[in-house]
Order: C-alpha cells, then structure tokens, then sequence
C-alpha cells in the first residue's frame, strides 16, 4: 500500500520533469515521506518554512545517459552503487552517482543525502548538482572532483607521493573547517556520521570536500546529542559510545576526525579487528589507535610519521598533529576537543593538553551482542547500515 503511495508520487514527480518545470526538491521529497509512514526518522522535520523556498535541479534520465556516454566512464565504486563521470550539454563535468538495486544504502539515504546536501553551502563540502528518480533508477549529480578520494592517493604508494606534507595539512585544515561548519557554523546542527578517506573529495587543487551526507543525523534545534538504535557508519572511524550505545554527539564525528588525521600523517589505513567470539567478549581494540599512544607516550611518535615525509622539514607540525588525533581519538566523548578548539590548536602553536588512553572497545557479551544486533560494521571500510533497527 505504502509502495503504491509512493509509486504514484513519484510518477507525479516524473511528469513534472517532462514538462521541464522545476519543482521545490524538498517539499517533493517530504511528499513521498509522508507516503511512507514517516519512516525517515534520521532527518529532524523543523524548519520546514525554511526549506519551502529550497530549490534543486531535477535531470531528466535520458540527459544523464547522454552525459555519461551511457555510464560508460566509472570513477568509483561505494555502498550507494557506481560512481560515472559525465559532461553536461553546458560543458560542466559531473559526477553522478547510480544507486544500485543491490545496494544495502537506498532510497532513504537517497533522500538524506539530498535533504542534507541541498540546504547547506561551504567550500569544503561537496556541492549536489541535482538529481534524477526514473522508474526504478535514482541518481545524484555531484560538481566532478578531479583527484576523487583521499584514499585514493593515501594508501596508494605511488600515489601518494605526491602528497606532500603541504597538501596535507592543507586538506586537514579544510576537513577541519567543513566539521566546523556542519557542528556549529550553518543553520542546522549536523553530525556526518560517516567521516572517512574515501569520503574526503580532493579538487586539481587538492582542496578537499567532505561528501556522502546519507548518513548524517541533523538536530532538532536545541539538541546537540541523541540517542540512537540506527548505527551506521564504517567500522574504524566509529566513537565506542555511539557503535556500542547509539550515543550521538559532534564528538563522534571529532572520533572519526581523529582517526583520519592519524591516517594522514602515517600514510596508513587504521584497520584491524579482533573480534573473538570464543573469549564470550566483544574486543576489537583499533590496534593502530593503541600504538600511536604508546609511541607518543614513549616520546617516539616521530616514528609514526609516514616515510615519504622524512625529508620535509614539518616534522615539529606532523607530531603536533598526531597529538591533536590522538586527543580527538580518547576514550571518553567530554575529554575530545571541539572542532572549534581543532582548528585554533591547527592554527596556533599552543600548548596541549596529554591525550587520554584512546577508545579501546571491550564490552561484554550481552551489551556486545546486543548492540551488534542493532549495528552493521563494515570490515573492509565500506559504509554499512542497519535501517530496520528499533
Ligand atoms: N564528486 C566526485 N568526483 C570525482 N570522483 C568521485 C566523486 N564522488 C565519488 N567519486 C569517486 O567514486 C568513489 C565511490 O564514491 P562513493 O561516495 O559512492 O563511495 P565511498 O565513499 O568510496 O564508499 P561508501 O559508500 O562506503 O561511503 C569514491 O571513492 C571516489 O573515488
């Protein structure tokens, strides 16, 4: 019944973009929801008065297909489908993402991500371009990002070469600034939830821009943490508190800012897992996390940094900058600094505080187990969600 509501809007919506006429996305968007029961619980409904004047292109399907030379030119691969490059009739290159039928993301992060996106502007955010729903096909339009991902270059070895400390600290600070906006600067109070290298776009000039808002959470006015039984995100950037007790808060997303500031300084993906059954406890210790405390404890945290920098002479940033990820990585979410107190300690040479031991996850079979029912980890870093969870 509720498919068939839905169906039927958006046939509507189809036939609105035959006749070439631009509607308001979100107004089209909050149609379909109520169509669906009001199972898009992720995104809070204030501010609707707002959102009324809120315009974004739709495509028609057949404009992409052109574009793309039929989906011919692939740039990537995540859990919301295939990623193409394409050329708009005006010229401007594009990327555009093809929601897969397979895909465990799906059209609520399709809406999401268009909610989120649409209503917010920053030169470190990825900007959405438009959108297109055809039938069974949902497809986003990004502005193209010449050097894709961060991970692309980080854990590439040739490639990352030419990641030199300057560009480094360039995307770090940029990172930086985009969190700042999202948790404290625009109109809205949103926590990304999914912060990771692959989800850091880098332009020709390796500026980068935060993207993927499927997942973001924004707060109702007021509110700056929730309670959440829908984790999502990518196991190794996740907080403890909000991967074991859906506590949400700017401090997960600062977790995750952690772990990728550690990542960019070693050159080195933070993987590792351990999750023993047998020992009836749930211990999966980011072994990476552990170490950097340990040779920053040791006064060796020079060791960490990534070989291809040895010879720069911003050694003295590379280690305050390990210092920083370790005190955005401790344990406790009130130890963790705010974005805002990030970007002065990037931006000045004050003293710092010592990190806290970082998160180590140890939990014990029933609140594990329990909690893992409600949480999908993704081993091999790509996002994984659980949508029925509650
Ligand atoms: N706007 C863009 N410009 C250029 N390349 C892009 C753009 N968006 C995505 N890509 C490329 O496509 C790849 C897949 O992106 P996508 O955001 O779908 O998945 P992901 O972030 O790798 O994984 P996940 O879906 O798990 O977050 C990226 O890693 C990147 O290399």
């Amino acid at each position: 019944m509720h498919f068939c509501i839905a169906r039927f809007i958006w046939k509507h919506i189809q036939k609105q973009i035959v006749q070439r006429r631009r509607i308001p996305l979100v107004q089209s968007i909050k149609e379909t929801q109520s169509g669906e029961s009001g199972v898009y619980s992720t995104v809070s409904d204030n501010g609707s008065a707002q959102e009324a004047g809120i315009s974004s292109p739709f495509f028609d399907f057949y404009t992409i297909a052109e574009a793309t030379n039929n989906f011919s030119h692939k740039l990537g691969e995540g859990g919301f489908g295939s990623v193409y490059k394409g050329k708009l009739p005006s010229g401007q290159e594009v990327a555009i993402k093809r929601l897969s039928e397979k895909s465990g993301q799906g059209l609520k992060e399709f809406q999401n991500e268009v909610q989120v996106i649409s209503r917010l502007q920053h030169r470190n955010l990825v900007q959405l371009l438009g959108c297109c729903i055809h039938g069974e096909e949902k497809l986003l339009l990004y502005e193209f990002m010449a050097n894709k991902s961060l991970d692309t270059f980080l854990f590439d070895p040739k490639k990352a070469r030419e990641l030199d400390w300057e560009k480094r600290y360039k995307i770090i600070q940029g990172i930086c600034r985009g969190l700042l906006y999202l948790h404290q600067d625009s109109r809205l109070r949103i926590i990304h939830r999914d912060l990771k290298a692959s989800n850091i776009l880098l332009d020709e000039d390796f500026n980068p821009k935060i993207s993927d808002f499927g997942m973001a959470h924004i707060f109702p006015d007021h509110q700056n943490q929730a309670l959440t039984s829908r984790i999502v995100g990518t196991y190794g950037y996740m907080a403890p508190e909000y991967a074991f007790h859906g506590e949400l808060s700017e401090k997960s997303d600062v977790f995750s800012f952690g772990v990728l500031l550690l990542e960019i300084v070693r050159g080195k993906k933070n993987t590792s897992i351990n999750y023993d059954q047998s020992l009836n406890f749930l211990g999966h210790a980011p072994m990476q996390l552990i170490q950097a405390w340990t040779l920053w404890n040791e006064d060796r945290s020079a060791e960490l940094i990534d070989p291809l920098l040895h010879h720069s002479d911003s050694i003295k940033e590379m280690m305050r900058c390990i210092h920083m990820g370790l005190l955005c990585v401790q344990e406790l979410p009130t130890d963790r600094p705010t974005m805002s107190s990030i970007l002065t300690m990037l931006s000045s040479d004050s003293a710092l505080p010592a990190p806290k031991n970082p998160a180590f996850f140890l939990e014990s079979s029933n609140s594990g187990e329990d909690n893992l029912a409600d949480a999908c980890y993704s081993i091999n870093g790509v996002t994984c969600t659980n949508i029925d969870a509650r």
